[in-house]
């Protein structure tokens, strides 16, 4: 069963087009939604949280359209950005009462868990807490109102690792009983390592990549090789680079049937996949 849809979505601003975006998120999954600075990330989420309004396209929140549920996506959705947006003097109990009063799924007790498990004072202004513990608050929040989507805009950014670790076995621990996903956009790739069942990758508004972890890095091969083998490269590559004297590039597996010479080849990693992909100083033909 899918718990959201994206059915050609796209939306203009100025100088950038969000492409007839498609993609399924099926219950019990988590997506890694990747792609470099400016792709286009922010702008499909925040259309799926309903800030800002598709140019064309449907977005289906559990089969019925985003733009029809009446605000009932509220409950089905939780969404956790890069930003703190609840105000310096607030402290704990006010956040709660809020929560409380405006989502009928927000379950008391298990926020009380999560605040008491990471240690969050509750005397203290939330203005005054670190990264970190910012962090784990606003996941405290969303996670006890249990919405059936989780949707994180590069909600980890600036953890440590330890902090980061837990909050990844917490995204694991909730998709467990199948009724719940997450989609996850991060520019920290290796995190996507042990939790993302697919990822999409966006370039320039247009996702360009989809499949599990494990079919994009068999879908490719980084090879190196020496300048000589230029033409190769150029002929073969989606993209390469010369780094002092050799060069490499990242190709297709089903682009490429014999290997010349002196060249070695290597399972890419996402990032070495990403980057390629993204370089805009490509030499290929
Ligand atoms: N409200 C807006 N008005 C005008 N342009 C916008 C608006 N929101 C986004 N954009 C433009 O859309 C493009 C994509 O931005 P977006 O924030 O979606 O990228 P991103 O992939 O999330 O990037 P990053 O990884 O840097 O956060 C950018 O060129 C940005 O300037």
């Amino acid at each position: 069963m899918c718990i959201l849809k994206l059915n050609n979505v796209s939306k203009t601003f100025n100088n950038f087009y969000l492409d007839n975006i498609n993609f399924e998120l099926p219950k019990g999954y988590i997506i890694g939604y990747i792609g470099p600075n400016g792709s286009g990330k922010t702008t499909t989420i925040k259309l799926i949280t309903d800030q800002y309004l598709p140019d064309s396209g449907t977005i289906y929140i559990n089969g019925k359209k985003l733009s029809d549920s009446e605000k009932d996506y509220r409950n089905s959705i939780g969404y956790i950005a890069d930003d703190f947006y609840f105000p310096d003097f607030f402290k704990i109990h006010t956040i709660k009462k809020i929560l409380k009063d405006f989502y009928p799924t927000f379950d008391p007790l298990s926020f009380d868990e999560y605040i008491s498990l990471w240690k969050l004072p509750c005397n203290q202004n939330v203005g005054t807490f670190s990264k970190g513990m910012k962090v784990r608050l606003m996941f405290a929040c969303v996670l006890s109102r249990k919405p059936e989507i989780l949707i994180l805009d590069e909600a980890t950014n600036g953890l440590d690792p330890v902090v980061r670790t837990e909050i990844l076995q917490i995204l694991k621990d909730y998709i467990k009983d199948g009724e719940h996903s997450v989609l996850f956009s991060t520019h920290i790739l290796s995190e996507l390592d042990n939790i993302a069942d697919y990822i999409y990758m966006i370039l320039d508004g247009k996702c360009t990549l989809m499949g599990t972890n494990d079919e994009l890095l068999d879908n490719f091969i980084l090879i190196t090789g020496s300048i000589q083998h230029q033409d190769f490269f150029k002929k073969k590559c989606v993209s390469f680079i010369q780094k002092d004297n050799y060069l490499e590039g990242l190709v297709r597996s089903d682009n490429i049937d014999f290997l010349p010479n002196n060249l070695s080849f290597k399972r890419p990693t996402l990032e070495q996949i990403l980057l390629y992909h993204s370089k805009e100083d490509t030499y290929c033909e």
